[in-house]
């Protein structure tokens, strides 16, 4: 379909806004189950990059799909377009310069494939929080598994929604064996010489 769009060619460049931020943008994915930590791991690692000067910003499934997606549910098709919508705006971010950190459960590979194709393989990382359902239901943070148990929500991720573990991420946590702090410096380990230009 002809669609009469024409981007205007604005004069100011990606590797301008780079220069003046300093260090390149990164989209930083994190993936697995409701309370596997990946909220928690995303906040400690922002704190860590923050502390190094560098331009973040996160982007969170509950503040999301309370404004922006607040027109999405749970179904397959509902969370493909709730990625979808996600990897455009932090394609924007990018676009920005800004390391951008993504919490989302995101439990389809073809989704998560999606947001690699949108944002560019080379600004992209995968971190899978890998946490045992068992102890996310144990920690059960917002009561939501409970409620799955009882019929009350349905489409759950674990309980009656699958999850696609990814294959070959970036990065595994195993929180059941790792601490909050240790698991966002290694994170911060494996991304620095990503966001640092070449002459650095
Ligand atoms: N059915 C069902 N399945 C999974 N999660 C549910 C569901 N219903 C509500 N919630 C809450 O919504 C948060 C997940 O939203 P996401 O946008 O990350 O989900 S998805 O990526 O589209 O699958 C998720 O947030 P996190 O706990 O931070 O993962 C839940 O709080
Ligand atoms: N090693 C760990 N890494 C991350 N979270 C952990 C860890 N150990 C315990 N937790 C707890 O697990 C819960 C994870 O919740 P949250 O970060 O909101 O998960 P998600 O964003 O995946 O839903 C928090 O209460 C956190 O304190």
């Amino acid at each position: 379909m002809e669609t009469h769009i024409t981007p205007y060619n604005y004069s100011i460049s990606k590797a301008q806004r780079e220069k003046l931020l300093g260090h390149k943008p990164l989209l930083i994915w994190f993936t697995g189950l409701s309370g596997s930590g990946k909220s928690t791991i995303a906040n400690a690692l922002e704190n860590l990059l923050h502390a190094k000067g560098i331009k973040t910003y996160t982007l969170d499934g509950d503040v999301i799909r309370s404004g922006l997606n607040s027109d999405l549910q749970f179904t397959p098709e509902h969370r493909a377009e709730n990625i979808r919508r996600i990897a455009e705006v932090a394609n924007l971010m990018l676009d920005a310069g800004l390391v951008v950190l993504a919490a989302f459960v995101s439990p389809y590979k073809k989704d998560r494939a999606g947001v690699r194709k949108i944002v560019n393989e080379a600004n992209f990382v995968e971190i899978y929080i890998n946490t045992p359902l068992e102890v996310c239901e144990q920690r059960d943070v917002k009561g939501l598994y409970k409620k799955a148990r009882a019929g009350i929500i349905k489409n759950m991720t674990g309980i009656s929604a699958p999850y696609e573990a990814p294959e070959n991420p970036d990065l595994e946590i195993h929180t059941a064996n790792e601490l909050v702090e240790a698991a966002a410096k290694r994170i911060l380990h494996s991304i620095m010489p990503k966001l640092l230009h070449k002459h650095e």
